[in-house]
């Protein structure tokens, strides 16, 4: 698992051998204990090169290992024994040096690095911190607050960034263990251990918990860095060790590696019609059209400009055509400049002519959500496009397959439902209706790949996976507020939970009017009207009042919450909103009680993953990942808790079971309180481990 080698004489060559990216396993750590031994003893090496296989120096510690019993040599005495080494040694980084990966990199007394390899110390984002000495070796080469920013964020550096902050000594494009072997030939023994002076900084902890959420690694973290400025290296080493203990078997972590994983887990995608990802081929895309330039339109552009697609950008009108150029130009430039890479020059056409989009190879739709608008404009696309063109339709609930309907070739028809803003948000839910083909599936996931996005193949169903889920939601903290709450107190609760934004405070930022469309277009809403039942189950008109007085959110200074002016973001309490509550209930003739967080959670909380149980049931979402990573990358849903089907697994599902069974008897009007009988399954299987539960779905069952 590693392996040494002579060369140029007097060059020790270590090599780390863990395809794909060279983890730190028990056996990996085992060989640099066997290979670093004998480079040291051995006379006729002078110096050190450690390297990667494969062009991968290395990802870090195996997160695999970190589940079960954790065997074979620790990684903190290994890179002791390198960097007390009396011969120079040198890492020779290529790929990535990630984690423990750059770790050990920091133990060597030099290191050289290829100019486009990833470095970083990702442990945060797992709910860990470097505790083989990273949070003590950095900080005391480069400085507290590039240490901190390093540690807090777990972001990835290019070897350039790396050599400006000086991580690196040398920076190279060409064969990087070569340049690494010829460094190492020209150093006189004797090692180069930095040891600045360091100094605490001040309202950092502050900061790092605000925006942590509740995360407690990045706490951890700080607490680490601050051991380095303060401490010797051996106590901080300590301290390092300490405070690692206390997050290595915590929730937390095991919600963050669960991530991680099921972020690969999803790109592995499979339909209930057997098509997978590993049998069906994407087909080549280098031009799109997007027609539409709205807010999502405009993201999407950008989004697929930034990847390197041609695209062909329409709008009807000439002048909404401009403003949107106008724009599209402003948001390129921004997140080029933030991302620091160049933009190609005349990616973008831009159009009022459908025509435009005869010669692309992909169009996805943005205009707005109105099905017979978007019908008019698959029957016109299906006429116009090249016979094999991917039609793609961005709505965000509208039935798919009735789209795929409206043209000569069905199969070619997928939808790309994007999140606001679409350039920014990393989720791409890409929906598959009944006659979808493989290829269109794996085109628009390969395609939402190029853009960075972590995409989900869903099944067709009204809202998908989630905006299906968000509906129950969000009318538990409508029910919770005609109950007896506040929206601050229901905000509060979903705060303190993890949610940068609670369901009122998000529903004002995106504009109280979106909903009410929606409910409209489905027949609820019943102006005026103040009944708490329709189509059949209980109706919170609450939404629809407020809007009937024009209070849309930020956008006009009022909603749920009032602001300071339009646009404003700063949320107070409304005293108009309390005394309309207070006159509302009594009109309904509701009594109004004390709402704790306990019940604003179960009830928000478990109506979401109540839905997410039937939308297994039903084949929708392949699999508890799929669920979880829309919810992390699309809703906002804490990442330390893993998702809303791992935070069920973790309280426990005969515990989720009993709780909606409680507020079902409670609330016989409210269908989706209603257990799932997928959850009931799995109850009365004993439970069983999340990564299980695709099993139990996939076996036959009686619904008797
Ligand atoms: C005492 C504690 C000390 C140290 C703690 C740590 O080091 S924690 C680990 C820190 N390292 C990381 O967080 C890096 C994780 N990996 C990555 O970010 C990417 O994999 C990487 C290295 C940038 C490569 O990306 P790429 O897109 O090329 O590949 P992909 O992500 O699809 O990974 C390929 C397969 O390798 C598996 N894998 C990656 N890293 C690890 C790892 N550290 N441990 C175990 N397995 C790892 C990944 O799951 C993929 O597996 P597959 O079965 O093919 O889906």
């Amino acid at each position: 698992m590693a392996a040494l080698t002579r060369v140029s004489g007097s060059v020790g060559l270590i090599s780390l051998l863990n395809p794909p990216v060279n983890a730190l396993s028990a056996a990996v750590r085992q060989g640099i204990v066997d290979t670093v031994r004998r480079a040291v003893s051995d006379p006729q090496v002078k110096s050190v090169v450690i390297c990667g296989q494969n062009g991968v120096f290395c990802g870090g510690a195996d997160i695999k290992e970190f589940g079960g019993h954790m065997s074979g040599p620790p990684l903190v005495p290994i890179f002791n024994t390198i960097e007390a080494a009396d011969k120079p040694v040198v890492a020779a980084i290529e790929g990535s040096a990630l984690g423990g990966g750059l770790e050990l990199a920091l133990a060597c007394h030099y290191r050289i690095t290829q100019s486009k390899a990833r470095l970083g110390l990702p442990e945060v984002s797992l709910g860990l911190l470097p505790a083989a000495g990273g949070t003590q070796r950095l900080p005391r080469l480069i400085g507290v607050p590039a240490a901190l920013d390093l540690i807090t964020t777990g972001r990835h550096l290019t070897g350039a960034e790396a050599l400006k902050l000086g991580i690196v000594d040398q920076v190279t494009d060409q064969n990087t263990v070569e340049a690494a072997v010829k460094f190492a030939l020209s150093i006189p023994s004797g090692c180069n251990i930095c040891r600045l002076h360091l100094s605490e900084r001040p309202g950092v902890m502050q900061r790092v918990k605000k925006s942590a959420h509740g995360a407690i690694a990045p706490v951890a973290c700080v607490q680490a860095v601050q051991a380095a400025a303060t401490l010797p290296f051996t106590q901080g080493m300590q301290r390092e060790q300490e405070l690692m203990a206390t997050l290595f078997g915590s929730g937390q972590a095991r919600a963050l590696q669960y991530c991680f994983f099921s972020q690969r887990v999803v790109s592995k995608w499979s339909s209930p019609s057997g098509s997978r990802w590993d049998t069906s081929k994407p087909k080549p895309v280098t031009k799109v059209g997007v027609i539409g330039l709205g807010t999502m339109g405009r993201g999407i552009t950008v989004a697929l400009a930034l990847a390197g697609l041609s695209v062909v950008a329409v709008e009807t009108q000439q002048q909404q055509m401009m403003a949107a150029q106008h724009a599209v130009s402003g948001m390129l430039e921004r997140t080029a400049r933030r991302r620091g890479v160049s933009l190609v020059g005349d990616q973008i056409r831009y159009s009022v002519e459908l025509e435009a989009v005869a010669d692309v190879e992909l169009v996805i739709e943005a205009v707005f959500e109105d099905m017979a608008l978007k019908e008019k404009l698959f029957k016109q696309l299906s006429t116009l496009c090249k016979a094999d063109t991917l039609l793609c339709s961005n709505t965000s609930s509208l039935d798919i397959d009735h789209l795929a309907s409206q043209t000569h070739s069905p199969q070619l028809v997928v939808g790309m439902h994007f999140f606001a803003p679409a350039h920014v948000m990393k989720l791409l839910e890409v929906v598959y209706g009944p006659r979808s083909a493989p290829q269109a599936v794996a085109t628009a996931m390969e395609l939402g790949k190029r853009m960075g996005k972590v995409s989900v193949a869903v099944g067709n169903c009204s809202g998908f996976v989630g905006n299906r889920m968000l509906m129950p939601y969000v009318e538990e903290a409508s029910f919770l507020v005609e109950e007896g709450a506040s929206p601050e107190i229901v905000d509060r609760a979903l705060e303190e939970f993890g949610f940068p934004m609670g369901v009122f405070r998000m529903s004002d930022l995106s504009g109280l009017d979106v909903g009410w469309k929606v409910r409209k277009a489905r027949g609820l809403v019943e102006p005026g009207q103040m009944s708490r039942v329709r189509q059949g189950r209980r109706y919170s008109p609450l939404g629809d009042l407020l809007c009937e007085q024009g209070r849309f959110g930020q956008k006009t200074g009022r909603g749920w919450y009032l602001y300071d002016s339009a646009g404003s973001r700063e949320a107070q309490p409304d005293p108009w909103l309390q005394s309309f509550l207070e006159e509302y209930r009594a009109r309904q003739g509701l009594v109004s009680r004390r709402i704790d967080s306990q019940e604003v959670l179960e009830r928000c909380l478990y109506a979401l993953i109540n839905e997410g149980f039937n939308i297994l049931q039903e084949g929708i979402a392949a699999g508890p990942e799929d669920i979880d990573m829309i919810y992390v990358f699309g809703y906002g849903f804490p990442r330390h808790r893993g998702g809303p089907m791992f935070y069920a697994s973790q309280v426990g599902l005969a515990q989720v079971l009993q709780r909606l069974e409680h507020y079902q008897q409670l609330h016989p009007d409210i269908p989706h309180l209603r257990p799932s009988s997928l959850l009931r399954r799995l109850v009365s299987s004993g439970s069983p481990r999340i990564q299980r539960w695709r099993e139990i779905i996939r076996m036959p069952h009686s619904s008797l």
